[in-house]
């Protein structure tokens, strides 16, 4: 439904947006994901028709949207700052567009009755903008969006300025909203947690281009390269001569999985697959901080030699900060990248937030 063509947006100094290609199926939830500056932002504005591209085409069901104003493009929008209009009570944000459409006073009631029912806020028509919370205003600002029943609704950093355990909340409840209406969505955020839990699929971007894209599980479970392993918070990234079903790093031999691909590579080890023995079973490490996770704990172990080394361990194996272990690989749990690029050194932006 929504398809961009070799589009390019540059700036005095740079491409914001270099050659990008990228579909969007009907009903699809597409989430951009990437460090501040990376061109998410951009790439929303192009679609909506407030930046016109320098290269390239959008297409909205197949036609050319090259000189079509916003207000013609049936899209929505939902801007992180969601800018409700103060002065009216959250009936009349909500009829907005239905307003400016001409649709009937009765028309008009309905579809807000039913919007509000739909994002959790039944019979709020008359209340005050000033006496919602962020999280109220931001389902007010998304019955707004999604009144005049727009063919793509984007949303810039929906949930941005909401406490985690909200943000985690409302994105379980848009992904049931968007699958009852059937809407079609392309959602920009620089939290990896909200894109994987709303997205059917994610775009990952760097520099203006798409470092990759995929469902939630295939990006998760196979970055395409060191730069999305560490913006999805993967540290413990290294380079690596790959032979067989081992793999020389700076920590020694690691193992990898089997027809992994060959030579010079980047390694990544998930935490979950850093095993921690007794010191003389494997890698002599050094117990540093110790992060609860939750359910886990994220250990950090200095080797004698080599970078530091990310274990997840279960809450009852926690070894003492300062003491000595030996960890070993499990290989189901490393990735032998695609690309070759230097992995020592982080890559632009990171994703931890
Ligand atoms: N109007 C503009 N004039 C000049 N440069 C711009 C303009 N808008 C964006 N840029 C630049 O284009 C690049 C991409 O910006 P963009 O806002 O799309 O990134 P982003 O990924 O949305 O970042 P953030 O997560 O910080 O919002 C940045 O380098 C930015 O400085």
């Amino acid at each position: 439904m929504l398809t961009l063509e070799d589009v390019t947006v540059r700036f005095v100094r740079r491409a914001a947006l270099d050659a990008v290609d990228l579909r969007i199926a009907e009903h699809e939830i597409v989430c951009v994901l990437g460090p501040s500056g990376s061109g998410k932002s951009t790439l929303l504005r192009v679609v909506a028709g407030l930046q016109p591209p320098d290269m390239g085409r959008v297409l909205l069901e197949d036609a050319d949207q090259a000189g079509v104003p916003v207000h013609r493009r049936g899209v929505g929008l939902m801007f992180q700052d969601h800018q409700l209009f103060p002065q009216r009570d959250v009936g009349g944000n909500v009829a907005f567009g239905l307003r400016m459409r001409g649709e009937s006073r009765g028309e008009q009631r309905r579809r807000v009755a039913e919007l509000l029912d739909l994002v959790g806020l039944p019979g709020a028509e008359r209340r005050a903008v000033a006496t919602l919370s962020g999280g109220e205003q931001q389902r007010v600002a998304l019955a707004r969006a999604l009144a005049p029943r727009p063919r793509l609704l984007m949303l810039d950093e929906p949930l941005g300025q909401l406490d985690r355990s909200l943000r985690e909340r409302l994105v379980v409840e848009l992904r049931g909203v968007f699958a009852q209406l059937g809407t079609t969505v392309l959602a920009v955020t620089h939290d990896q947690g909200e894109a994987f839990a709303l997205a059917d699929r994610v775009v990952v971007m760097r520099d203006g281009r798409v470092a990759q894209t995929g469902t939630p599980v295939e990006v998760w479970q196979r970055p395409a390269s060191a730069f999305v392993a560490r913006f999805l918070g993967f540290d413990n990234v290294v380079p690596a001569t790959v032979r067989g079903d081992a793999a020389d790093t700076p920590w020694g031999k690691v193992p990898v999985p089997a027809d992994s691909p060959q030579g010079s590579r980047t390694l990544l080890v998930r935490p979950a697959g850093v095993r921690l023995g007794a010191p003389e079973d494997g890698l002599r490490c050094t117990v540093g901080a110790r992060t609860f996770r939750g359910s886990h704990v994220a250990v950090l172990l200095r080797p004698t030699d080599g970078p530091e080394v990310e274990a997840e361990c279960a809450l009852r194996d926690v070894p003492d900060e300062g003491a000595t272990v030996g960890i070993s690989f499990a290989a189901e749990d490393v990735v032998v990248l695609a690309d070759t690029e230097e992995a020592a050194a982080p890559t632009g932006g990171n994703g931890a937030n």
